[in-house]
């Protein structure tokens, strides 16, 4: 660390160490250059902005109190981790993050020591802290060894199962556990629930405001503000903690709240936490998501999720799109149906936004539910609603899906209940990288007996699948469809119902059938314009289904061609897999045929553009061309030998 009185502060720190000779007021200093540092990173890169300008202030005060990597901090979901980057050693690459070879938006382990528990998805930070916890107290070997454990969770992600399925653990094992609530009364969207309700009333009383002057006071008062303002938080902590909360039933004891931003009350009352603290410990903070930063401040998210942009304006640099978002597309496609059918129903699990359904929200709100990060609640309350007479339509990422998967089996597939799956990102989707990449849904939707399983190659598709959907009371149906634009092809005025399980011929050709299944049909057409070039004219079919096959369209395509490729923006196990179960059974392979699957190889890809994920997945035109020429070549010397 330099001591150079004149270079500003954030300069002179190399890691959190550097914090432990800071004075109180200088990190109050450093919390401010912290926040323009994040802002000036961000707005070359996009990324998440407002979660991370709201725990500036905490990130420093942590990193002051704690001694990291021993101590591990673990965020929550971890969109909110910049900050905490740039004081662990990697301020050099923060005009990295998110892009290919860059840092990760997320939390790693193989990214940093610091980063003791990687995240994305939301409310596993308490689980892994008591792991920790456990782990120490039990005497497992850690790498950078063992010191407390400290889980910082947002109001939004405390409201999900996880959050506390882990808390009544923590209750029950008694061990030391730092647990941060950072309330800002934001999730993406404003956030939802009897809980949210509850944390509003936590400070609505009195309490809250003696604390925050007596905790200033604590500071302001004293020569020494380090340890007699850990006394004075320490006297306030015992007195003015609201007794009787919700967490103290579960086991914890709960501080707070006190002001986020305000490093006068953060420091000492870690510091009196980390003195003090036997069992477990709730500390419930108040912050603002986007503090700081007007623009972020003003917007409805909070600025929760942002493009590059223009730091003095905050004016977002995207580029104009030529076709409409998938997303929107459903959105707009199932308000049409609502307005047609009363019994449709909608549930998004906290991403009403991100999946569309604000537009539903809008125009029937008694008929659109918000149900929190709750996942598997959504999937069986959709199944419930399902089985008393409603059309529900539950939309998720496909990602997110993963943690309902339970649920999809046993309270939607086995009683065959007719819930719509409306499952978007599906595939790779860029920059939140692996966490969030749509993989498994075909593969783990598909074997399961009774469901139907879509997927849309573009926009028009997602219509007619929409419509498919609402009209399929027969049981379980899922459709797919990816982050971003679509194709930019005409939009029918009102979606058909598909015939299930039937795929369709896009163009005739020869020798080679390329058979799609979902949005790299666009992929696999220039792929045979390429081709044409070379006297090769594949014949293209879109599978549409995944489940039920299309049986007579596969083994149509098997008998007439040297080769058939399949192709699907899924892992091992998805349509690929099925077809070729397909084509054992009916012996195809017997008959010389050339068989071979496309889809994600069987490794995590890192973040990436979209286009670049899918090149390291081998997936792009380019490689498609190439597999076909290379399978020709296989052929046509196989058949001289012949
Ligand atoms: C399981 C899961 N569902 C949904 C999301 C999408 N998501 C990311 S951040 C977020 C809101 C989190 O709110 P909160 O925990 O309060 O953090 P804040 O952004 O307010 O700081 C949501 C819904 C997710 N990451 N994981
Ligand atoms: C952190 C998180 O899970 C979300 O904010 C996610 O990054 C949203 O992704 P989309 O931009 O695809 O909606
Ligand atoms: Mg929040």
């Amino acid at each position: 660390m330099s001591n150079r009185p004149d270079t500003p502060l954030l300069d002179r720190v190399e890691s959190p160490a550097d914090l432990k000779r800071l004075s109180d007021d200088e990190l109050a200093q450093l919390a401010h250059e912290l926040r323009a540092e994040t802002i000036s990173a961000v707005s070359e890169t996009g990324g998440h902005l407002g979660a991370g300008l709201g725990v500036v202030e905490l990130t420093v005060a942590l990193h002051a109190v704690f001694d990291a990597p021993r101590d591990k901090i673990i965020w929550d979901v971890s969109h909110q981790s910049y900050p905490h980057k740039i004081l662990t050693g990697r301020r050099d690459r923060i005009r990295t993050l998110r892009q290919k070879g860059g840092l990760s938006g997320f939390t790693k382990r193989s990214e940093s020591p610091f980063d003791p528990f990687g995240a994305a998805h939301s409310s596993t930070s308490i689980s892994a802290a008591l792991g920790f916890a456990v782990a120490r107290d039990l005497g497992g070997a850690c790498d950078t060894g063992h010191g407390d454990a400290i889980a910082v969770i947002g109001d939004g992600a405390m409201s999900a199962g996880m959050a506390f399925e882990a808390m009544n653990n923590a209750g029950a094992l008694n061990k030391r556990l730092i647990v941060i609530l950072n309330d800002n009364e934001m999730s993406i969207a404003p956030p939802v629930g009897a809980l949210s309700s509850y944390l509003s009333r936590l400070y609505a009383g009195e309490p809250f405001q003696e604390f925050k002057a007596a905790a200033k006071g604590a500071v302001s008062l004293l020569p020494e503000p380090f340890q007699e303002g850990a006394r004075r938080a320490k006297d306030m902590l015992k007195g003015l903690a609201v007794g009787g909360t919700l967490f103290e039933e579960l086991g914890f004891s709960y501080v707070g709240p006190i002001d986020g931003h305000d490093i006068e009350q953060l420091l000492p009352v870690l510091r009196t936490v980390r003195q003090r603290a036997t069992g477990p410990i709730l500390l419930h903070v108040l912050t603002k998501k986007g503090k700081g930063y007007p623009p972020a401040e003003a917007a409805s998210d909070g600025g929760h999720a942002t493009a590059k942009f223009d730091p003095a304006t905050g004016k977002q640099k995207k580029a104009p799109g030529n076709a409409p978002s998938y997303t929107s597309v459903f959105g707009r496609a199932l308000v049409e149906h609502a307005a047609r059918d009363e019994r449709i129903v909608a549930v998004t699990a906290a991403m009403s936004g991100g999946t569309g359904l604000n537009q539903f929200q809008e125009r029937y709100p008694s008929r659109c539910f918000d149900v929190g990060i709750a996942e598997q609640h959504a999937v069986t309350f959709s199944a419930g609603m399902a089985a008393g007479g409603l059309r529900p339509f539950c939309a998720l990422y496909s990602t997110f899906l993963q943690r309902g998967y339970d649920q999809v089996v046993h309270d939607v597939a086995i009683q065959r209940l007719p819930v719509r799956f409306a499952i978007d990102r599906a595939g790779l989707v860029g920059a939140d990288g692996a966490t969030h990449a749509g993989s498994f849904d075909i593969a783990f939707l598909a074997n399961l007996p009774g469901f139907v399983v879509m997927a849309a190659a573009d926009e028009a598709e997602l219509v007619h699948m929409i419509a498919t959907a609402a009209a399929h009371d027969e049981g379980p149906i899922a459709f797919r469809y990816p982050r971003g634009e679509g194709e930019g092809v005409d939009l029918p005025e009102r979606g058909q119902t598909l015939e299930i399980g039937k795929g369709r011929i896009i163009e005739e050709g020869q020798r080679v059938a390329i058979l799609s299944y979902g949005a790299r049909l666009g992929e696999a057409r220039r792929a045979a314009e390429a081709l044409a070039a070379r006297g090769i004219t594949p014949t293209i079919a879109d599978a549409r289904f995944a489940k039920p096959l299309d049986r007579e369209l596969i083994l149509s395509l098997a008998a007439r061609h040297e080769v058939l490729l399949t192709i699907e923006e899924g892992a091992v196990g998805g349509f690929g897999s099925h077809v070729a179960q397909l084509l054992a059974e009916e012996g195809v392979f017997d008959t010389g045929l050339k068989y071979r699957s496309m889809m994600l190889p069987d490794i995590f890809i890192d973040q990436a553009s979209p286009a670049d994920m899918y090149a390291v997945a081998g997936l792009g035109a380019e490689q498609i061309e190439a597999r076909v020429l290379d399978l020709l070549e296989i052929a046509q010397i196989k058949g001289k030998r012949a």
